[in-house]
């Protein structure tokens, strides 16, 4: 196994209500699996990860597991829940290398049956006109979905948001709101008890990701669909939130991996819920393991998948293209990427 450092800077940063992702540092993670080489990818974030330094010292003692016990072993050492970045690298670099070996995608390793996967914008957090002006522009590229960063100081500006969002797409693009949890319950139901939140797709994380009375609550108050991003991320057992929400947004370098965020999704869509897949503004590697993993599943809503263009460089081109709000994984083995330069 070798573990090679990266920093990249965002040159479009992605400003949300609880604070503004400027750059994504990690680890490209290289494996050998019966002879197939595959590459993965390790990007802590704070506040959604365990810290840069616990992924750096658990990629090393993955790296010494796997020589003295093999990959397997390596991989199931890794806790998905207090190691989450580590085990998504080294997972990922792990099921690489078994689909380039059965010279089959990503998506069918994952045990799914691939095609295109539907994409939200991503608009991070502006004022209600420029807030619009990008929706527009971004139902314009043939988005089916665009996703607005919230701000928390004032309701009536983020009912404003919301309204004038809501006019500048044409009414088949579902727009939804991300609060990421800064919301209090009153500031919520400021939000979302009024006529503006009926033109809500959803809103995702309008509290905190403990705040389950707040959840209950708003969601027979409101009748607004409530998609958990944060809960799901935060909880040890997500599939017992289900009953709180409408949708779950899934992040695999969040939650452990892609076997485990498979998982969750799988039984968040058979208990009835939506599942968006979406990553922590990852490099390409992990950007398009999410993709292979959204494709994997038997149904996903519009997905946080196009948010590419907003590093400053990226590890290698990216396999996929982003077309008319949608995304298609390119017809290779693994992840579809070869050279990778750190
Ligand atoms: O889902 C998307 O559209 C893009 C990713 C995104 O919004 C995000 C990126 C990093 C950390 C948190 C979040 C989030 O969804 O809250
Ligand atoms: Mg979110």
């Amino acid at each position: 196994m070798e573990i090679e450092r990266f920093s990249l800077p965002l040159d479009a940063p992605l400003a949300t209500a609880d604070g503004t992702i400027a750059d994504r540092d990690g680890w490209v993670v290289t494996v050998t699996h019966e002879g197939t080489t595959g590459i993965g990818e390790a990007t802590p974030l704070a506040g959604w990860t365990e810290p840069l330094a616990a992924t750096e010292h658990a990629l090393g003692e993955a790296r010494e597991n796997a020589a003295r016990h093999g990959l397997e072993r390596a991989v199931d050492r890794l806790d998905p829940i207090a190691r989450p970045a580590a085990r998504h690298g080294v997972e990922c670099a792990a099921l690489d290398a078994k689909a380039r070996l059965h010279e089959e995608p990503l998506w069918a390793t994952l045990g799914g049956s691939g095609g295109a996967v539907p994409l939200n914008a991503t608009i991070g957090r502006f004022s209600p006109e420029e807030t619009a002006e990008r929706a527009r522009a971004a139902a314009e590229q043939g988005f089916p979905a665009v996703k607005c960063k919230a701000g928390a100081d004032d309701p009536a500006v983020e009912r404003e948001r919301i309204a004038r969002v809501a006019a500048a797409v044409p009414d088949a693009v579902a727009v939804r709101i991300d609060a990421n949890g800064a919301w209090s319950p009153a500031f919520a139901s400021a939000v979302l008890s009024t006529p503006e939140a009926d033109a809500l797709d959803l809103i995702e994380q309008p509290v905190g990701a403990g705040a389950h009375a707040a959840l209950r609550q708003l969601r027979t108050e409101t009748g607004v669909s409530i998609a958990l991003d944060e809960s799901v991320v935060q909880a040890s057992d997500p599939l017992a939130l289900v009953d709180l929400a409408d949708a779950f947004v899934c992040k695999p370098m969040a939650l452990g991996g892609l076997e485990r965020t498979r998982t969750v999704a799988r039984g968040a869509i058979d208990a009835g819920l939506d599942v968006v897949v979406s990553t922590t503004v990852d490099a390409v590697l992990a950007r398009t393991a999410a993709a292979h993993l959204a494709a994997s599943l038997p149904a996903v809503a519009p997905s946080g998948l196009a948010t590419g263009d907003r590093l400053e460089r990226d590890l290698a081109p990216d396999p996929a293209t982003i077309a008319d709000g949608q995304l298609t994984l390119p017809d290779r083995p693994g992840l579809g990427i070869e050279a990778v330069s750190a």
